[in-house]
């Protein structure tokens, strides 16, 4: 069975203020990611909370059929803060990520999907560290396999490689994308790099100061007028290594 996802007027309150309002999306369907992009502050994070269910708000959020929705391990979320406070190690932190909700017994099967995802992102040399020992990127890898070890089926990840270097980055999303489209994922994912989303992304959601202002195909709502309205930067979207398009960025507009 396909994963779905689709939202209808969602939105978040933090207390009496409003952050985020009338978010309605198509159904996102298990093969795709979808990337969710916006100026700061501008309810991204909020919005993967909410649909995370770590936050009330009004409007519906529909996660495939009852099968799924009975089982929250399936929807799994990778927040953007991955700081830790325990004295897990790594291997140990993804083997309890995998048990989360599932008994206790530790099966070959768990021992192998653990082994698996520490090898696809390259980080079984650190399996036997502290989690306390790690760096920013490192810390931001293993949250990301304690997420993917679960084996969701949808998939919410907020910024994912904001501390990774430039080579992690293209690994990781390469690795994101395959993860969609081999096991039928729908991932949802946060992400200020457009380069990158053009390169990963099959729709783009635009949140901006609280409302979702465009949700399509990635080369339909990445473009000059985007970069204008949205960042305020004048910037062309062209054709360079190998026909995929790349966003460059010419200066910054004034103030408004
Ligand atoms: N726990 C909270 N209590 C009150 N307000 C909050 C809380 N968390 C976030 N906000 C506010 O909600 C708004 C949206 O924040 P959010 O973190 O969702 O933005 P974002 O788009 O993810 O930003 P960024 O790109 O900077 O990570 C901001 O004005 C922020 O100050």
């Amino acid at each position: 069975m396909v994963a779905t996802l689709q939202l209808t007027d969602v939105g978040v309150r933090y207390g009496k203020q409003e952050v985020l309002s009338g978010v309605t999306t198509p159904v996102l369907k298990g093969g795709e990611v979808t990337a969710v992009i916006g100026p700061n502050a501008a309810g991204k994070s909020s919005l993967f909370r909410r649909i995370a269910g770590l936050l009330d708000g009004p409007g519906t959020i529909r996660i495939g059929d009852g099968a799924l929705r009975s089982d929250p391990g399936h929807v799994c979320y990778m927040p953007q803060d991955t700081s830790v406070n325990t004295v897990l190690t790594v291997y140990e932190s993804v083997l309890l990520a995998r048990k989360q909700g599932a008994g206790r017994k530790v099966t070959d099967d768990d021992l192998h999907e653990v082994d698996r995802i520490l090898y696809d992102l390259q980080i079984e040399p650190i399996s036997f560290k502290g989690l306390h020992e790690l760096s920013g990127g490192q810390r931001q890898l293993v949250s990301l396999a304690q997420v993917l070890v679960r084996d969701p089926k949808i998939l919410l990840l907020d910024e994912p490689t904001s501390a990774l270097d430039l080579h992690r980055q293209v690994e990781v999303l390469a690795l994101i994308r395959t993860l969609a489209r081999d096991r039928g994922i729908c991932i949802i994912l946060a992400i200020h790099d457009l380069n990158q989303v053009l390169r990963v992304a099959d729709r783009v959601m635009v949140i901006d100061a609280g409302t979702m202002v465009s949700c399509g195909p990635v080369e339909s709502v990445i473009t000059p007028a985007l970069l204008q309205t949205i960042y305020r930067v004048e910037g062309r979207i062209e054709r360079c290594s190998r026909q995929s398009p790349h966003v460059i960025i010419d200066g910054p507009l004034g103030r408004a």
